[in-house]
């Protein structure tokens, strides 16, 4: 666990960056400092490693107050990324990732077989270990960055807006390695970014800094988007944040129907009769290993030529679908939306129809969340 207790840093020129800040955060998970702008968070992180001293207060790791800690000793104990992930440009891709276990006085070759291991970890192809930073995209550039600050195997790992500079896909590719990464690894991360978003999808905690270096609020991201503590994180959590909360909870708990997923093959008729024993408007066909193929309106089954199928008039495209398994509501409801027949279509993990949900039925859903104190156990993230 690193503890803050009462820190204070005031810069020489008089700026007080962060003020009387008291924090736990927990051992092998994930803690994100977000705020506007000169709130303190840059500050706050690099206080942990010693790279800026406060002025009063205390920080401990596991206990141990980081001041009683030889500087150059305890900065290779913790992992470091940076924004532009801060490489030695004349060092190759290998060498880069290898420098802390180095400076640890492993020999070169032990050094160089574990920076090979991380780059593959890291989601980065072996050709590339002999290129230098600037032949790589900003994005590789950025998992380099993160390879070389696991490199020596840190408990703690500092990351300081590391993915603000490159273009918002790759972001998400990032922030999704990432979070597959500390499945695996539970290191104790802190990561600093100004972006809400990201923050609410990396972090199992979220600190909200204000200006003049004061925590808004600490809670889990759900909590965060459900309940901010004041007007300021309120605005600063965003307009949608009932919506985005949705990313929380998990689409296993909606009730589906499978008694309007009929075969491809059904004949016209007998899906006509179904639809209005059911008071269904659409059905939706699928193929012989039940995936889906589209929907069906009722009107033009009752329309149908004699002889035709379901599939013969399954012309309506079904959308995206959602995962059942490991979805969240807000990936339900976004399918029931953008669905043309206003009903999300849930799959398993091989794209197979679980069934289907009705914007109406997904409703019902939506009004428990609103009336839910907490999300259910292994809730989902967006
Ligand atoms: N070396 C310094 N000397 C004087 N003031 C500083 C110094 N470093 C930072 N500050 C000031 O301290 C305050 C907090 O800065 P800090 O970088 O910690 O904020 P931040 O929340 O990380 O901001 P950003 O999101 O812009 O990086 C700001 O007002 C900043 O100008």
């Amino acid at each position: 666990m690193i503890t803050f207790e009462g820190v204070t840093k005031r810069y020489p020129d008089g700026t007080v960056a962060v003020d009387e800040l008291s924090l736990e955060l927990p051992t092998g998970q994930t803690t994100v400092f977000v705020g506007p702008s000169g709130s303190g968070k840059t500050t706050s992180l690099r206080m942990i490693n010693r790279m800026v001293e406060p002025t009063s207060g205390r920080i401990a790791i596991d206990g141990q107050d980081v001041r009683d800690r030889d500087p150059a000793v305890l900065r290779r104990s913790i992992g470091y990324v940076i924004q532009q992930a801060g490489l030695f440009p004349h060092r190759t891709v290998l060498d880069n990732i290898a420098t802390v276990p180095l400076l640890l006085g492993w020999t070169r070759r032990r050094a160089r077989d574990r920076a090979r291991e991380l780059m593959e970890v890291v989601g980065l192809a072996p050709e590339q270990a002999k290129r230098y930073p600037h032949q790589l995209s900003g994005g590789q550039q950025q998992r380099v960055g993160v390879a070389r600050a696991l490199a020596a195997d840190p408990p703690v790992l500092l990351m300081d807006e590391p993915f603000s500079a490159v273009d918002p896909v790759v972001r998400t590719g990032l922030q999704d390695e990432l979070l597959r990464l500390q499945q695996e690894l539970r290191k104790t991360i802190v990561f600093v970014t100004h972006d809400i978003d990201e923050a609410v999808r990396i972090g199992d905690a979220v600190a909200v800094f204000r200006a003049g270096g004061t925590l808004a609020q600490f809670s889990t991201p759900e909590r965060l988007l459900a309940e901010p503590a004041d007007e300021f994180v309120e605005e600063f959590v965003g307009y949608d944040r009932g919506v985005r909360r949705l990313s929380f909870f998990p689409a296993s708990d909606l009730a589906l129907r499978g008694d309007t997923v009929l075969a491809a093959e059904t004949p016209s008729s007998e899906a006509s009769a179904i639809a209005r024993a059911q008071g269904e408007p659409w059905l939706l066909a699928v193929d012989a290993a039940h995936r889906p193929i589209g929907w069906a309106r009722a009107l033009d089954l009752d329309r149908a030529a004699p002889g035709s199928t379901l599939g013969d008039l399954a012309t309506v495209g079904y959308g995206h679908v959602f995962r059942v398994g490991t979805d969240s509501l807000r990936a339900a409801l976004d399918a029931a939306v953008l669905s043309p027949a206003g009903r999300a279509v849930g799959v398993d993990e091989d794209g197979k129809v679980v069934g289907v949900v009705a914007q109406a039925e997904l409703g019902d859903a939506l009004w428990a969340v609103g009336t839910d104190e907490t999300p259910p156990a292994g809730a989902v993230r967006p």
